[in-house]
């Protein structure tokens, strides 16, 4: 479904991303870990067309996604930090993405009734507060029906109860064959979901494995035991 090859990006001369090459499939839950730094995010966004690499390829369904654009409409993304015209309620940023999205077909409202939206969409955006404002960006990731969900620190600022609905909601969608792209520092709330793990030091791809052969491997059960062992023993990977 995306195939990244070769994939490297400077920064000057700072390589953010040094040739990293992964072959993600749908039905899978891929956990982006690494320290701070590690190029996570400069990951996701040469995914989303946002960051312009210096070299490799990204093929999303077999097609090259600088020269077919269209891929964008099928991937739902939920930003570390959503940024939104501060001065429309949320009702309206809704109404205006929906007007902006006039090719859906289908709308997943599911939730936005499970974070039951109806009671604060009168609210202007800058009032909200952050784990609100995290609901926002998570109904609108999902509203369009993607095939592909990249979610950035999804689960940051979100209460205990509403953690466990979109963690069951993700987990729903990846049985429906959806890909999800997962970046959080907060490994309990990967436990449950993740199916793949790939992790990133200095830019360079360090693993890309199954949970299931990294437990194996490690011994331990937990993924935050898991990676803490990945760490220490820093194994190369060259099998993607
Ligand atoms: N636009 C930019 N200009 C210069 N350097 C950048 C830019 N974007 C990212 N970097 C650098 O690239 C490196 C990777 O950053 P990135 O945001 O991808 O890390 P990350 O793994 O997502 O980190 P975190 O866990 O802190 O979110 C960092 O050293 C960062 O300072």
């Amino acid at each position: 479904m995306i195939r990244i090859t070769h994939l490297t990006k400077s920064f000057k001369k700072f390589k953010a991303l040094d040739d990293i090459c992964l072959h993600l499939e749908r039905g899978q839950t891929v956990s982006l870990l690494g320290p701070n730094g590690s190029g996570k995010t400069t990951l996701i966004k040469s995914i989303l067309g946002l960051v312009i690499p210096e070299k490799g390829d990204i093929n999303i369904n077999g097609q090259d996604i600088r020269t077919h654009w269209d891929y964008r409409s099928k991937i739902g993304y939920m930003p570390q930090i959503g940024r939104y015209p501060e001065n429309m309620s949320v009702r309206q940023v809704f109404a205006m993405l929906r007007a902006v999205r006039k090719d859906c077909q289908h709308f997943d409202e599911e939730l936005i009734q499970r974070f039951n939206v109806p009671a604060f969409e009168h609210k202007l955006m800058r009032n909200l507060s952050g784990g609100t404002r995290q609901k926002v960006s998570a109904c609108l990731a999902f509203l369009f029906s993607p095939d592909i969900l990249i979610l950035d620190e999804p689960t940051a600022g979100l209460d205990p109860v509403s953690s466990e609905i979109l963690k069951d909601k993700i987990s729903r969608e990846r049985a429906n064959g959806k890909l999800v792209m997962i970046t959080s520092h907060v490994l309990s709330d990967l436990d449950d979901i993740t199916s793949h793990v790939v992790y990133l030091q200095d830019g360079k791809l360090v693993c890309f494995k199954t949970v299931e052969e990294l437990k194996k491997s490690t011994g331990f059960h937990q993924l935050n035991k898991v990676i803490a062992a990945l760490m220490q023993t820093n194994v190369h990977e060259d099998n993607y």
